[in-house]
Parts: structure tokens; C-alpha cells; sequence
């Protein structure tokens, strides 16, 4: 599997996404992807499954150096002592003794942010996590993190697909080698019914969803972890490596509608 080099680890291109993966069924599937050769798995204290990933990976007997585990930090956790202490359940939920990649899930209204990040950092300096990086950021706030705070950001997860433009962010995290790990990167499954994805997936015997994956995996510096419950898709999900997508393909993609956000606007930040 392809890997992105980004603060000292080589986190895989492709990752299974947990949320709403929960109790035996979810269990059952994250040690299915792993079976099926999943070495990235995104999780995060939110969604109340770091147990059933343990033991996923626990059951998988695949080698702790070959995986990638990320997991998150929720919002309302982000004081220094409560970072630490979300650090410590997640880290005895997943019976592990290191992250690889340790993520802000989502930024909060008036949140202290160097106290936040040196935190962080503190955590990846005492070994529990390998990198650190954050989630849902805006420009303003990736900014503050790396340039003003100088934080050592090794990845922000945003919402990333066929449907949304995040050109801005991506211009801003390519040059300085940050990868963008793209959420949601099916829209959720839309794509299924697309007829512009399902012409271009037709053209090259795939499927529509493959050519989404396939159109943001090709970009550099950008990672994609679709979740996907049974063995099936989450095979369909890794042969996307196998699609080759031409300029004609990409041009179509590219005049789709890109204004698209799926994610609860609740939690959004102030995008703009
Ligand atoms: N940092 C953050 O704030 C957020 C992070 N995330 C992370 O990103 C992951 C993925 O995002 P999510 O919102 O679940 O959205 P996805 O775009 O991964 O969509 C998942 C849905 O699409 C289906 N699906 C998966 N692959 C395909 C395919 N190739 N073709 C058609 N349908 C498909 C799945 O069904 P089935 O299971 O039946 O295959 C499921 O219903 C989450 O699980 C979570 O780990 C998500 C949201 C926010
Ligand atoms: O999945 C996540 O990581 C999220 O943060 C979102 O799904 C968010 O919590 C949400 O939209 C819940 O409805």
C-alpha cells in the first residue's frame, strides 16, 4: 500500500473509517478489513468504539509496527489535563501503548490553542503518540498552529470529496509537505447515483465509488479513509488503487457542483 511520509511516520494512503462501527458487528469489521490487508484504521474517542478496535486488532495478530491507528481528542476535552487524561482511556481502550497519530477532532469556540498543542506535543515527546495533528481546521486555525505556534501538525482530517472544493486548505498544506486525510471521501455513498461518476466508473469497469476514492488518492499529499462495514466493500474500496483515472475523467469531476458539506453543520466551524 502506498504511504504519505509526513512528521516522521509513513501513514498509509488508504485507512477504514470507524465511525458507527460499534459493539460484535463492528468488531467483526475492522478485523475483517484488516484481514483484507487495511493497515490504517481512523477511530476516536467520540465514537465510543476504541474497545472493539482493540480488540479487532488484538484478534487481527497483525504486527503493532505494521499498523497506523489514528485516534481523536473530542472538543470538550481539550483543556492541557483533560487532553492527557482523554490520551490515557483511549489509549487503555485500544490496549495500545502508542498512537501513531494522535488528532484535535474538532476545534472549539474560544479554545486556548498553544496551551492545546503543547499539550499535544508533550504527549508525542512522552512516546504515547508518534505524531500529532488536528481535524476540521480552517486556514486561519492550520495557521496559527503551524505558523505561529510552530506545532509539528502531521495531518488535518477534513471532510474531502467529489462534491466540495477544499483547494484553499490544500494550497496552503502541499507546499509545507502536510497531508490532508479526507473524511467522508464517497459523500456517504452520493456518488453511487451520479450519473457523471457512474459514466466515468463505466468507462474503466469500476465502480462509482472506486473512482472517488481513486480521484482523491491520486492527488499528492492526500489520504482517504472511507469506512466501509462489510469484507466486500471494504475490498471494493482498496482495488480503487487499481483504477486509472485520464485529464477527461478528472476534468468532469472537477466541473461537478463543489459546495457540498455533509457533515453535521452543528459541530462546523466558521469555515470561511
Ligand atoms: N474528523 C471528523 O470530524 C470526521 C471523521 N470521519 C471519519 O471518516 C470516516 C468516513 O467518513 P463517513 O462519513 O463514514 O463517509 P464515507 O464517505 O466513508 O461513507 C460511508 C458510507 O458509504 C458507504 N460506502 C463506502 N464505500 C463505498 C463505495 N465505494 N461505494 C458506495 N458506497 C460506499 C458505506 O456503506 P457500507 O458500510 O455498507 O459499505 C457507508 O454507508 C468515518 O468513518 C470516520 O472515521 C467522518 C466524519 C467526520
Ligand atoms: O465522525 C466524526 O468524526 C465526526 O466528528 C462527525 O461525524 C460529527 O460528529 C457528526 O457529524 C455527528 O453527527
Amino acid at each position: 500500500m502506498e504511504t504519505i511520509q509526513t512528521q516522521g511516520i509513513a501513514m498509509p494512503k488508504l485507512g477504514l473509517g470507524t465511525f458507527r462501527l460499534t459493539e460484535a458487528a463492528g468488531q467483526a469489521a475492522v478485523e475483517s478489513a484488516l484481514a483484507e490487508g487495511y493497515r490504517h484504521i481512523d477511530t476516536a474517542e467520540m465514537y465510543g468504539n476504541e474497545e472493539i478496535v482493540g480488540a479487532a486488532i488484538a484478534a487481527s495478530g497483525v504486527d503493532r509496527r505494521e499498523l497506523h491507528v489514528t485516534t481523536k481528542v473530542w472538543y470538550d476535552h481539550l483543556a492541557p489535563d483533560t487532553i492527557r487524561r482523554a490520551c490515557d482511556d483511549s489509549m487503555k481502550r485500544l490496549r495500545l501503548d502508542h498512537f501513531d497519530l494522535y488528532l484535535v477532532h474538532w476545534p472549539a469556540p474560544g479554545m486556548d490553542l498553544p496551551a492545546i498543542m503543547e499539550t499535544m506535543v508533550g504527549l508525542k515527546d512522552a512516546g504515547l503518540t508518534r505524531a500529532i495533528g488536528v481535524a476540521n481546521f480552517t486556514l486561519p486555525l492550520l495557521k496559527q498552529a503551524i505558523e505561529e505556534i510552530g506545532a509539528p501538525v502531521a495531518c488535518n482530517q477534513i471532510e474531502y470529496h467529489v462534491y466540495l472544493d477544499q483547494s484553499a486548505i490544500l494550497n496552503y498544506l502541499q507546499p509545507k509537505g502536510v497531508p490532508v486525510v479526507a473524511y467522508s471521501p464517497v459523500a456517504r455513498g452520493e456518488v453511487v447515483d451520479d450519473p457523471v461518476m457512474q459514466r466515468i466508473a463505466a468507462k474503466h469497469g469500476a465502480q462509482p465509488g472506486q473512482v472517488a476514492l481513486k480521484w482523491l488518492l491520486d492527488q499528492d499529499g492526500v489520504a482517504a479513509i472511507p469506512k466501509s462495514q462489510s469484507a466486500a466493500g471494504q475490498r471494493r474500496n482498496l482495488d480503487s488503487f487499481k483504477v486509472t483515472l485520464d485529464d477527461e475523467d478528472r476534468a468532469a469531476i472537477a466541473a461537478l457542483p463543489k459546495n457540498r458539506r455533509l457533515v453535521d453543520p452543528a459541530f462546523a466551524p466558521d469555515w470561511d
